[in-house]
């Protein structure tokens, strides 16, 4: 196992005019719980998208698990991705899906691994029935349980608690929590901040596609100005200010000295 299960290095994605991201670079322990924070439009997707080989850096370069991001058969072995919008196909129920995904990548028989997933997130009633009837939170974590199925090195999960009841999302952030005790590297971007600061060993925060700010989430709120009585939402808000010129302060960044 490597020391660190990502490496970025000036990853950059430019789409025609738009800069989406911009020179980043990362370096995430193994086993960590990295929170990747930023606003909309920041360019967290589209890192998200570059480490799991689903669009090509501009320039750049990128391991995930040791492995280059240009080597996806071996990438898509070692990684789980859950995007926003799960993949998942309308008309095969949950459990043909997750059956499906076994399938993909070879697994053998899971079905007693499916089964405790799928009751560890109270989906077992509906496993039968075709995901056409699903909820959008029932699609999620459908979308989930695929994503760590092959007990990957490495999860990326864009926004994992949206549209998850609270339940579901206290289920998914004690599924998070045991993954990382497990020593599964998980990259996890969201706009639930709470959720950032009772999971994240680190977080990185993206603004205009540049990493403006980067520490662990006690570091990131003793750096707000307001160091008294701030919370990790506030520490956001400086380190994602604009000045006059409309570009993002560099507050924050820095080794937290
Ligand atoms: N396929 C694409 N073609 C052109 N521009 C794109 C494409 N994908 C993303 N962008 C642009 O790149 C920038 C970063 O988008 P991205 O989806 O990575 O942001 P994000 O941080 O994930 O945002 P959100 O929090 O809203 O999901 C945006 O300006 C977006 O419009």
């Amino acid at each position: 196992m490597t020391e660190h299960a990502i490496v970025a290095d000036g990853l950059t994605k430019r789409y025609a005019e738009e800069l989406a991201v911009d020179d980043l670079s990362l370096s995430i322990s193994t086993g960590s719980v990295y929170g990747f924070l930023g606003p909309n439009g920041a360019g967290k997707t589209t890192t998200m998208r570059m480490l799991t080989t689903l669009t090509m850096p501009t320039s750049g370069s990128a391991t995930v698990a040791g492995v280059d991001i240009t080597d996806r058969p071996a990438i898509t072995e070692r990684i789980g991705y859950l995007p926003a919008d799960p993949p998942v196909f309308d008309e095969l129920t949950g459990r043909e899906q997750l059956q499906y995904v076994a399938r993909l990548h070879e697994l053998g028989n899971v079905d007693a691994r499916i089964e405790e997933l799928l009751a560890r997130f109270d989906l077992a009633d509906a496993a039968d029935r075709r995901i056409a009837g699903y909820s959008t939170g029932m699609c999620k974590k459908v979308g989930v349980i695929g994503a760590i199925l092959h007990e990957p090195e490495v999860v990326l999960m864009d926004e994992p608690t949206s549209g998850l009841d609270p339940r579901a999302a206290r289920t998914m952030r004690d599924t998070l929590a045991d993954l990382a005790e497990r020593d599964m590297t998980v990259f996890l971007s969201t706009h639930i901040l709470p959720v950032v600061d009772e999971l994240a060993d680190t977080v990185g925060v993206i603004d205009d596609g540049r990493l403006v700010a980067e520490g662990t989430p006690a570091e990131l709120k003793r750096r707000a100005e307001s160091a008294e009585s701030a919370d990790l939402e506030t520490a956001f808000l400086e380190v994602t200010r604009k000045d006059e010129a409309g570009a993002a302060e560099p507050a924050g960044m820095g080794n937290g000295e």
